[in-house]
C-alpha cells in the first residue's frame, strides 16, 4: 500500500546498508526504490520484521538514533502511519509522524498509486481514514478502469448466526463458474474479524457445509487454550473415563498439585483399571498424599461429582457457566493482567453461547469433535479465516468483513482505555482490512449481537458511516436474512442535522453540508431500522460499561486528546496535504521535573513536554508519554 516515506536528506547519493524488500519500482512513476529503515535494528533487535509504522522505541532512543544518525548516515525509512495498529503493544504511530522533526529537513515521499486495490475499494478506504487527525494525509490512486468493477458491498443481518450463514452463501455464490468458466478459489478469499471470538460461528457454518477452511496467525477456535481447557473440564463431567482430558485441568487453576501427585493418581489408576477421575477420588479418602494435595484432590474429586449429577437436571448451558465459574476457571482469567486474558474471556462466553444450539452437552461435544476433525492442510483450496491484525500485509481478491458494530468495532475496549488514540487506531485497523481487499469487498453488521451474556439490539458501526455512498452498495438482503426487506420506516438518519447526538461525540464532518458520507443519504430500509435503533442501544449496551471515565470521542468536542478544545476542522483531507501534527496545539501547564500523578501508570516525574504531551519516567512503568490532561500534579 502506499507508503509515507521519511528520508533524511543525504550528503551522498549512496544509501546506507538497508534491512531488506529492496524493490524497483515497476511503473516508474515514483521513480524511487523501496526501503525498510536501515537503523530499525539497532533500536530493537527483537522486534519483527513489519513496517515503521509499528516500531516502538522510546523518545529518548529517537532523540539518540536521530543525533548519532544525523552525523553518520543518511537514513532510509518506509511506512504508512495509516496501518500502525500495533499501539496496544507498544507501537507509537507519532514516530511516523513527528519524523520530520526528528530529522529536520527530512523529505516525504508519498507512494500513491495503488497497485492492488480497485477505485471503489481506494474511495473507501480513503474515505474513511480521512476522519482520523493523526496522519499524513496521502491521495491513493489506480490506473485501473474497469467499470465492470462492484462497488464494496455493506449487508445487514439479524445476528451472528445469519451472517455466518449468508458469507458462506456468498462464498458458494463466488465458487460457481463464470461465464467464461472459471471459478473463484477459496484460498484467495478471507474472513477478517475484529475479534478471535467471531471465527467460532464461521468455522462451525463451514464445517456443516463441508466448505475448507484455515486459520491465520492463531488457532482454531476451539484449539485455543481457554477453549481447550474448557472443554475438558465439560468432556469429564460428561465423560468421565477421559483421563486425557482430566489431566488437563486437574490442576488448572493451580491448586498446588504437582507432578508427584499426578503420578500417584496415573498409578493408582492403572494398578486398580479405573478412569484417573475414579483413582483420585479414592487418593483423597487415603493417607496416600499429604494433606495439602488431599484436600484439593478432594475438592476436584467433589466438584465433579456434584457436576456429574447435575448433568441430568441443569440445562447444559448454565451448568458449564457453573462448571468455569465454581472450579475457578472464569476467575483466573478475570485475575489474569496479561493482553490476551479480557480476548479469553470473550471467548470463553462465545463457548457457552454456541453451547445453546445443541440439545445437551453430549451433542455439543460431538458437534466439536466433528469441527477438531476437518482437515486443516496447508495445500487445500481454503477460505482463510483471521483476526484484522493478522491480516496486515497480506491482500485476498475477495475480502469479508463481518461484526462492523459499535462495541465491536470500534471496540469498546480500544475507545475506554486510549480515549480518541484509541478510536483512531480502531480506524486504521479498519483501514488496514478494506485494503487487503483487491477486487471485492463485503461488510457486515447484525442488529443483534450476545453481549455480556445477554442478547442485545446492535447498531451498524460508526466507519460504516463514513463510507463514501459513491464507492458503497447498501444491500438489502430480502427474506431470508432476518427481514431487513421489510418496511421499517423511520426518519432519516442524520447525527447532528436536527436528529439525535451521536452519544459518542460529533463527528468533525457532521456540520458539512456537503459532505456525502454513505450514511446520510442512504434510504435502505434495513439501514434506516438500523438507524433507529442506534441511540437506545448504544446507551442500553455500552454506556457506561467500564468503571473507567469513559471520554467523550468525537471531533469538535473537547477532550485531552489532540487538538482540544477545537469546534470543528474544516473539510477533509484526502489528497497529499500534511494533514497531521504530531504537537499539539495547546502548550502544556506543567514543567519539566514535576512530579505528577497518572490514574493507570502511579507517580512519575516529567522529563520531556511536547505541547501537552508529557514525557514521563514513571516510578513503576518505565517512560511513557501520556497527554496532561490524563496526570495531576502531586
Ligand atoms: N510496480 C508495480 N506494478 C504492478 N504491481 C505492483 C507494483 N508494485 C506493487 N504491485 C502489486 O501491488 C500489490 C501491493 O503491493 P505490496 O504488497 O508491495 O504493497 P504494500 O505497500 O506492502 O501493501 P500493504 O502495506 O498495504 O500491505 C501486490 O499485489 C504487488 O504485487
Amino acid at each position: 500500500m502506499a507508503a509515507a516515506l521519511g528520508a533524511a536528506a543525504g550528503r551522498q547519493a549512496n544509501l546506507p546498508p538497508c534491512g531488506g524488500d529492496v524493490r524497483q519500482d515497476r511503473g516508474g512513476r515514483e521513480g524511487s526504490r523501496r526501503f525498510q529503515c536501515s537503523w530499525r535494528r539497532g533500536w530493537r533487535d527483537s522486534a519483527p520484521s513489519v513496517g515503521f509504522a509499528d516500531i516502538s522505541p522510546t523518545r529518548g532512543e529517537i532523540g539518540r538514533a536521530s543525533a548519532e544518525a544525523r552525523a553518520t548516515v543518511n537514513i532510509c525509512c518506509v511506512g504508512d502511519d495509516d496501518q500502525s495498529i500495533y499501539g496496544w503493544r507498544g507501537a507509537e504511530v507519532d514516530n511516523i509522524l513527528r519524523f520530520d522533526k526528528d530529522f529536520p529537513g527530512a523529505t516525504i515521499i508519498r507512494l500513491e498509486r495503488n497497485y492492488r486495490s480497485t477505485a471503489h475499494i481506494l474511495g473507501a478506504a480513503s474515505h474513511l481514514i480521512a476522519h482520523n487527525e493523526g496522519r499524513f494525509g496521502k491521495t491513493l490512486f489506480t490506473d485501473r478502469d474497469e467499470p465492470e468493477d462492484d462497488k464494496v458491498h455493506v449487508h445487514a443481518a439479524w445476528d451472528s448466526e445469519e451472517e455466518a450463514r449468508a458469507v458462506g452463501e456468498t462464498i458458494e455464490a463466488y465458487q460457481r463458474p463464470d461465464k467464461q468458466g472459471n471459478r473463484h478459489n477459496l484460498n484467495d478469499m478471507a474472513i477478517l474479524v475484529r475479534a478471535s471470538f467471531q471465527m467460532r460461528e464461521f468455522e462451525d457454518r463451514f464445517v456443516t457445509l463441508g466448505l475448507n477452511y484455515r486459520v491465520i496467525g492463531g488457532p482454531r477456535f476451539y484449539e485455543r487454550l481457554e477453549i481447550r481447557d474448557a472443554m475438558a473440564f465439560f468432556r469429564v463431567v460428561a465423560q468421565g473415563a477421559d483421563d486425557l482430558a482430566f489431566e488437563r485441568i486437574v490442576n488448572v487453576p493451580k491448586r498446588g498439585l504437582g507432578e508427584a501427585t499426578i503420578r500417584q493418581i496415573h498409578d493408582t489408576a492403572r494398578a486398580l483399571r479405573i478412569p484417573m477421575l475414579e483413582a483420585a477420588a479414592k487418593l483423597a479418602e487415603s493417607d496416600e498424599l499429604k494433606p495439602k494435595p488431599r484436600a484439593a484432590l478432594r475438592e476436584v474429586a467433589a466438584n465433579f461429582e456434584r457436576w456429574q449429577k447435575a448433568l441430568e437436571t441443569t440445562p447444559h448451558t448454565e451448568l458449564a457457566e457453573t462448571i468455569l465459574e465454581e472450579s475457578g476457571y472464569t476467575d483466573m482469567w478475570k485475575n489474569d493482567r496479561s493482553a490476551e486474558a479480557p480476548g479469553r474471556l470473550e471467548n470463553l462466553k462465545e463457548l457457552i453461547r454456541s453451547m445453546e444450539e445443541y440439545e445437551s452437552l453430549r451433542s455439543f461435544l460431538e458437534h466439536v469433535a466433528l469441527v477438531m476433525d476437518a482437515e486443516q492442510n496447508a495445500e487445500l483450496d481454503a477460505v482463510n479465516i483471521m483476526t484484522l491484525h493478522s491480516a496486515k500485509g497480506l491482500e485476498f481478491e475477495t475480502v469479508f468483513l463481518p461484526g462492523w458494530e459499535e462495541g465491536l468495532f470500534p471496540h469498546q475496549r480500544a475507545l475506554d482505555e486510549g480515549g480518541r488514540s484509541g478510536l483512531e487506531e480502531e480506524r486504521r485497523l479498519a483501514y488496514v482490512g478494506l485494503t487487503r481487499a483487491k477486487k471485492n469487498l463485503h461488510l457486515w453488521f447484525v442488529s443483534n449481537r450476545r453481549i455480556h451474556g445477554l442478547w442485545q439490539s446492535t447498531i451498524p458501526s460508526r466507519f460504516l458511516e463514513e463510507l463514501p455512498e459513491a464507492h458503497v452498495d447498501v444491500a438489502e438482503s430480502g427474506n431470508s436474512y432476518g427481514g431487513y426487506g421489510n418496511n421499517y420506516g423511520g426518519g432519516s438518519f442524520a447525527w447532528g442535522r436536527g436528529g439525535r447526538q451521536n452519544p459518542y461525540g460529533a463527528s468533525r464532518f457532521d456540520n458539512i453540508a456537503e459532505e456525502k458520507s454513505f450514511s446520510n443519504t442512504y434510504a435502505t430500509p434495513g439501514w434506516q431500522r438500523a438507524q433507529a435503533n442506534r441511540t437506545e442501544a448504544t446507551d442500553r449496551n455500552w454506556g457506561s460499561r467500564s468503571g473507567h471515565q469513559v471520554e467523550r470521542i468525537g471531533y469538535g468536542e473537547t477532550d485531552s486528546g489532540h487538538g482540544a478544545g477545537r469546534t470543528s476542522v474544516k473539510g477533509r483531507t484526502i489528497d497529499g496535504e500534511l494533514v497531521a501534527k504530531s504537537v499539539a496545539d495547546k502548550p502544556s501547564a506543567f514543567s519539566v521535573g514535576d512530579r505528577v500523578f497518572h490514574q493507570k501508570f502511579g507517580n512519575g516525574n516529567i522529563s520531556a513536554i511536547e505541547g501537552n504531551k508529557l514525557t514521563i519516567d514513571f516510578d513503576k512503568a518505565g517512560q511513557k508519554r501520556v497527554l496532561d490532561g490524563f496526570v495531576a500534579a502531586v
